[in-house]
């Protein structure tokens, strides 16, 4: 059976402008793994090493310059947003700080749902009341507006927002960072549940190695664009092939 990520050869470089000179960068660097459904990939690498780059062409925001994109099998133009937004969903730092402050919330996720499904108004409401209670808040949630929510029951609306349309798989991107120790593992503990649940996959991209060993069933590292480590956590904590995953594993204790 198929993988529901493969992800061959990717690259992506950047051009900046210096003076009368453009300069360019080069973000990612045929970087190839895949992604089984109910399984968690963790991306991880210093500033600048392209994990945001990967994530913001995984999710159709950019462009890549070539390589291949399948789900389930089948080559995809992920920039093609409206068929596959439901399929990966996207969720970044401090999420939750960054929702609309005059939309309560049910009335953002029901944008989402107008947005992308054919639902009717009814079936939209009981959607939107379950996804609350599968993320543990409340039906009487959906009338509250962002100001009104803890920074843990913030970052559930933003994972309800994210999960609303029951995507395969969703990508992490220093989502969790933000969080204190104790919100961390019980949103973290939310989202194992999920998997459990729902056989979702997650690509997780965070400088937390100890989250990653947690959490992750497969990690790969990145440097400079380049895929350096890649495999088994275990098996890359244990044996890591590259000096700077070596430093990185060392520097985290
Ligand atoms: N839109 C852009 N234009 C020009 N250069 C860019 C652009 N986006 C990213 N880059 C460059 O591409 C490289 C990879 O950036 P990227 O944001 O993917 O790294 P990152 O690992 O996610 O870093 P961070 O942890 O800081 O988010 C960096 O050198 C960055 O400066």
């Amino acid at each position: 059976m198929s993988a529901l990520l493969e992800v061959e050869q990717l690259s992506k470089c950047y051009f900046k402008q210096r003076g009368l000179n453009r300069k360019k960068i080069i973000a990612l660097q045929d970087v190839s793994f895949s992604l089984d459904t109910g399984k968690t990939l963790a991306i991880i690498g210093e500033t600048g090493s392209g994990k945001s780059t990967l994530a913001k062409l995984l999710v159709g925001i950019e462009k890549p310059d070539s390589g291949i994109i399948r789900l389930s099998g089948q080559q995809v133009d992920i920039t093609n947003y409206k068929k596959y937004n439901h399929v990966i969903r996207f969720i970044f730092q401090d999420a939750g700080h960054s929702l609309n402050p005059l939309q309560k919330v049910g009335q953002m996720l029901e944008d989402v749902l107008r947005l992308s499904t054919i639902l009717d108004t009814e079936q939209r409401r009981v959607k939107i009341r379950s996804t609350l209670r599968t993320l543990g808040l409340l039906d009487e949630h959906a009338e509250y507006y962002p100001h009104m929510f803890s920074g843990g029951q913030l970052q559930r609306v933003a994972l309800a927002r994210a999960l609303i349309l029951d995507p395969k798989l969703l990508i992490l991107d220093e989502a969790l960072t933000a969080l204190d120790p104790s919100l961390r593992a019980q949103i973290v503990n939310l989202l194992l549940e999920l998997q459990q649940k729902n056989g979702l996959a997650y690509l997780l991209i965070t400088n937390n190695l100890r989250l990653v060993r947690h959490i992750s069933d497969e990690m790969l590292v990145l440097h400079e664009g380049q895929m350096v480590d890649v495999g088994n956590t275990t098996a890359v904590f244990n044996n890591p092939v590259h000096d700077y995953t070596k430093r990185l594993i060392k520097s985290s204790g």
